[in-house]
């Protein structure tokens, strides 16, 4: 667990930028490039003009700023598509780079953790969240580092020519960025309440889709539609404003720009009227001088100017930030403790476990989820996991599962390895898994077994049918129009829920681990999916560990044991008939369990 404090959002957004690689560098290489092509074009206008009107010089003996004019235009074109282009990727490769690690962190802490979160706030974590900072890696930051670069060499630029020039740039710069960061610290607070109103909405919606069936059925749908037109609108009065604020700020730098280069064009004005005669080192101000300087004064401000533009992105990057940081930042508590003294290790053919004086404590928790477990699971044996909401059953199977590590006690193989001792990717070989919600991947019927076989096993067709038959999906796969290579799911043929619980039992079989972990396998199936499933379980545990949550009499019947969880303590381990015991001091819950199962059957 990690014990240093969470950066800020703009700490975060600055430690990142670093994923951007060369095209940080090329960014600020093709914007100093065009800065200096921009004095040579400014240097090439007031030569021609000076020339040409004070000196009265042929065009001949102008060959060199002729020449050199299309050429820093040109340049100036290509170097400003460079800037974008490098801009665009810079965002897009920290894009990629972030999304990799929010998967990654999402697989980290399990499916048992992912099942719990919402569709919606996972997707928008993944998408939305991490698309949000492309406009301030390609945009915002570039233009914030060019900010302190091309003024400063404008500046110099300015010196030699004029003192009090580069004194009047030198002081009016400032005020541009000091009026964004006071419209900008309202801004943040009006962004700040247009993301969480656009989350809200997603929600809301996808909720509200999810639902649509029930909705209908209750005459409701009418009702949803205004709720969702209300939070639209709610959406779209919170868009209005920020935008206005924005119109605003553009304005007023607008304003504050033009005011600058006029007090700029009004001192070189009033040098040359000779009302003013300092500020010029003594030379006297020529027209090539003032020239020099006027071109140059707008593109002073031009950075600034366009920062202001990009002020938006930084806060909806921040905003984003907040989102992402707990998952990119805090250890899972999944997090690899192990100490990895054995290497590759070798899958054992059965596998007993036992775990001593196990606690386990969810980041930022006062009491923990585990408190002192104590058990041990003879290999071959099934275990069935009961106990109330929030004993502790899911942290068990999640602990199990090598997604979180214990806080204190140890987890032993009775081949004698500690788990903490065991790389959590080598431990998971060892495990099969079989959740309430088995994800089907886009492919055939095929691909969605054969992600179950460990790498170094080829396709065997045999093997398919085999898994198919211990989960009585042969006839339904037999049936498909192109069999084991028909596309399931997504843009498939429909697969009920039964089915693709089976599905996930099928991949149990083929993966042949020596520990299978079922969460409530047979969950909110009916009568008859439920006998199927019960009997493929059967024939899993033959010769395999089990350990199953599960509430439903019938798989209780066929654990060997049953161990009962409360507040996340071990009350009880033992057979269901002696739990089952009148008077007994579990009496009441396995009644209680009885009359759930038997009734609604759905888990606690
Ligand atoms: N991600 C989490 N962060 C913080 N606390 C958590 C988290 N997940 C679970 N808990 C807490 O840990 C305790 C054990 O939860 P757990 O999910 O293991 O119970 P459970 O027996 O599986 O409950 P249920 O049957 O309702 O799923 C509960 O107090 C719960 O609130």
């Amino acid at each position: 667990m990690s014990s240093h404090p969470l950066p800020t959002p703009a700490q975060w957004l600055r430690a990142n930028a670093s994923r951007g690689g060369r095209w940080n560098r090329v960014i600020m290489l093709a914007a100093t490039g065009s800065t200096l092509l921009l004095l040579l074009q400014a240097w090439a206008i007031a030569s021609v003009v000076y020339r040409l009107a004070i000196e009265h010089a042929p065009l001949s003996s102008l060959t060199l700023p002729l020449i050199i004019l299309p050429v820093a235009f040109l340049g100036r074109g290509a170097l400003a598509w460079l800037r974008t282009e490098a801009g665009v990727r810079c965002g897009l490769a920290i894009r990629q780079s972030v999304r990799e690690d929010v998967l990654r962190r999402i697989g980290e802490r399990g499916p048992l953790w992912s099942q719990r979160q919402h569709s919606a706030a996972l997707g928008n974590q993944v998408w939305d969240q991490v698309d949000a900072l492309q406009n301030y890696y390609a945009d915002y930051r570039p233009q914030m580092l060019l900010c302190g670069t091309i003024p400063l060499i404008i500046l110099c630029a300015v010196l030699p020519v004029s003192w009090a020039a580069a004194l009047i740039l030198l002081i009016t710069g400032p005020l541009i960025p000091l009026n964004m960061a006071m419209i900008g610290w309202g801004a943040k607070n009006l962004q700040d309440q247009q993301l969480t109103e656009t989350h809200r909405m997603s929600r809301h919606f996808l909720d509200t889709l999810k639902g649509m069936p029930t909705l209908r059925l209750l005459g409701r749908s009418h009702q949803q539609a205004n709720e969702i037109y209300a939070v639209s609108e709610g959406v779209r009065q919170r868009n209005m404003k920020v935008l206005r604020l924005a119109f605003l700020s553009s304005s007023a730098l607008e304003f504050f720009a033009s005011v600058s280069i006029a007090l700029l064009a009004t001192y070189i004005g009033f040098t040359y009227l000779g009302q003013f005669d300092f500020g010029t080192w003594g030379k006297g101000l020529s027209l090539f001088g003032g020239l020099f300087m006027l071109i140059l004064s707008p593109e002073f401000y031009q950075p600034l100017r366009d920062l202001g533009v990009h002020y938006h992105a930084k806060a909806e990057a921040e905003a984003a930030a907040q989102v992402l940081m707990p998952l990119l930042t805090e250890a899972p508590p999944s997090a690899d403790a192990s100490t990895t003294t054995t290497k590759h290790w070798a899958v054992p053919d059965t596998l007993g476990i036992t775990l001593n004086h196990v606690s386990c404590r969810y980041p930022g928790q006062a009491s923990p989820a585990l408190n002192d477990v104590s058990f041990s699971v003879a290999a071959g044996e099934t275990i069935a996991v009961i106990g109330p909401s929030g004993a502790g059953k899911s942290t068990l199977l999640t602990t199990l599962l090598g997604f979180m590590q214990p806080e204190q006690g140890t987890i032993t193989l009775h081949s004698g390895e500690r788990l903490d001792h065991l790389l959590t990717s080598e431990w998971q070989h060892a495990l099969s898994w079989v959740g309430q919600h088995n994800a089907l991947i886009p492919g055939t019927l095929a691909d969605n077994l054969t992600i179950a076989l460990p790498d170094d096993q080829p396709f065997d067709e045999d093997r398919l049918w085999e898994a198919l038959d211990k989960t009585d999906l042969r006839c339904w796969a037999n049936q498909l129009p192109q069999g084991l290579h028909t596309r399931i799911g997504d843009g498939g043929q429909p697969v009920s829920g039964g089915q693709a619980r089976r599905i996930g039992l099928a991949r149990a079989f083929l993966r042949d681990a020596p520990l299978v972990l079922l969460d409530e396998p047979t969950a909110s199936l009916d009568q008859q999916s439920e006998r199927i499933v019960n009997r493929a379980i059967a024939t899993l545990s033959k010769g395999r560990t089990v350990i199953m949550l599960t509430h439903r009499l019938s798989l209780l019947n066929q654990a060997d044991r049953i161990l009962l969880l409360e507040q996340g303590r071990v009350r009880a381990f033992d057979t269901l008939s002696a739990l089952s015991q009148p008077h007994g001091p579990l009496a009441n819950v396995i009644d209680a369990a009885h009359a759930d199962l038997d009734t609604q059957g759905e888990p606690s």
